[in-house]
C-alpha cells in the first residue's frame, strides 16, 4: 500500500482561530498548508465577478472545476498570498460578505464534489495542515491528528471585529455577531459535509486561550503521535 503524507486537520466555526493556528503550525513543522475555506471564498468571489448567481449549482460547479487559483507561500498572517485569475485577492476575499457567499456556495453538493480532488491534491510530504469545516470528516478522514477548534460566538465575533478593523474595514460588532451566527447555523445544518467534529477529533475551546497556548496544545499532540519525524 502506498504510504501517504500525514495530515493534521483543523476544523471549526468562523473566528475560532483555525487559519492563524494552521499557518503557524505549517511554518513550525515545515509542512504544506490547505486553507480550504479560501477555495469556497474564491468561488463566491469569482461568481460575483462573473455574474453567476450564488444559487446556480450547475454554473457554480463548472466555475469551481475551472477556478484559476494559485496559493503562494508568504510571511504574512495567513501564511500565503492568493492569486485568482492573475489578481492578488488575498485581502479582498477576507470580509464577511465574501464569507457569507462562501457559506452559501459551500452548501451545494455539486460544488463540494467539484472541489474535493483539488483539496486532496494538497497532501504531500513531509505533511499537510488542512483547515476548514470538513477536513477531518470528509476530505482527510484518515488523518492521524484531527483538531476541532471552537470558541464562544461572542469571542469569535470580537476577534473578527478586531481583525477586520485592523485591516481598515468599516465593521460593526453587533452585525458581525449576527452574520457569524447565521453562518454557523448554515454550516452546521447543511445536508452535505456539515460542520461537526470527527468522531476521533480532539476538541479544543480557545475562548480563554492565547494563540500560543492553542499552538502548544496541538504541538503536544503532534509529539505524542510522533508525527513530526
Ligand atoms: N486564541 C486566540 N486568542 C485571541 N485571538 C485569536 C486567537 N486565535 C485567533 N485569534 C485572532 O482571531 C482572528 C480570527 O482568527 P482566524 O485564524 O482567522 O480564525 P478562523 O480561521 O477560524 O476564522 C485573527 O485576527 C486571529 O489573530
Ligand atoms: N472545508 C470547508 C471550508 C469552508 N467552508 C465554507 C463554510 C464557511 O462559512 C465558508 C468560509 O470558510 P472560512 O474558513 O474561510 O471562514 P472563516 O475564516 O472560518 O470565517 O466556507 C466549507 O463549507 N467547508
Amino acid at each position: 500500500m502506498k504510504v501517504q503524507a500525514p495530515v493534521i486537520t483543523i476544523d471549526g466555526p468562523s473566528g475560532s482561530g483555525k487559519g492563524t493556528v494552521a499557518g503557524k503550525l505549517a511554518k513550525r513543522l515545515g509542512w504544506s498548508l490547505l486553507d480550504s475555506g479560501a477555495l469556497y471564498r474564491l468561488l463566491a468571489f469569482a461568481a460575483v465577478n462573473h455574474r453567476v448567481d450564488l444559487t446556480n449549482e450547475e454554473a457554480l460547479k463548472l466555475l469551481a472545476a475551472h477556478l484559476d487559483v494559485q496559493f503562494m507561500a508568504s510571511t504574512d498572517d495567513h501564511g500565503q498570498r492568493i492569486i485568482l485569475e492573475g489578481e492578488d485577492v488575498t485581502l479582498a476575499i477576507r470580509n464577511e460578505q465574501v464569507g457569507s457567499g462562501a457559506s452559501k456556495v459551500a452548501s451545494l453538493p455539486a460544488v463540494r464534489e467539484a472541489l474535493l480532488q483539488r483539496q486532496r491534491a494538497f497532501q504531500e510530504f513531509p505533511g499537510l495542515i488542512a483547515d476548514g469545516r470538513d477536513m477531518g470528516t470528509v476530505v482527510f478522514p484518515a488523518a492521524p491528528l484531527k483538531v476541532f477548534l471552537t470558541a464562544s460566538v461572542e469571542e469569535r465575533a470580537r476577534r473578527r471585529y478586531l481583525q477586520l478593523k485592523a485591516k481598515g474595514d468599516d465593521v460593526s460588532l453587533p452585525s458581525l455577531l449576527d452574520e457569524i451566527r447565521v453562518r454557523d447555523e448554515r454550516d452546521t445544518q447543511r445536508a452535505v459535509a456539515p460542520l461537526k467534529p470527527a468522531h476521533d477529533a480532539i476538541q479544543l475551546d480557545s475562548t480563554e486561550l492565547s494563540i500560543e497556548q492553542v499552538l502548544e496544545r496541538i504541538l503536544s499532540e503532534v509529539a505524542l503521535r510522533d508525527l513530526a519525524g
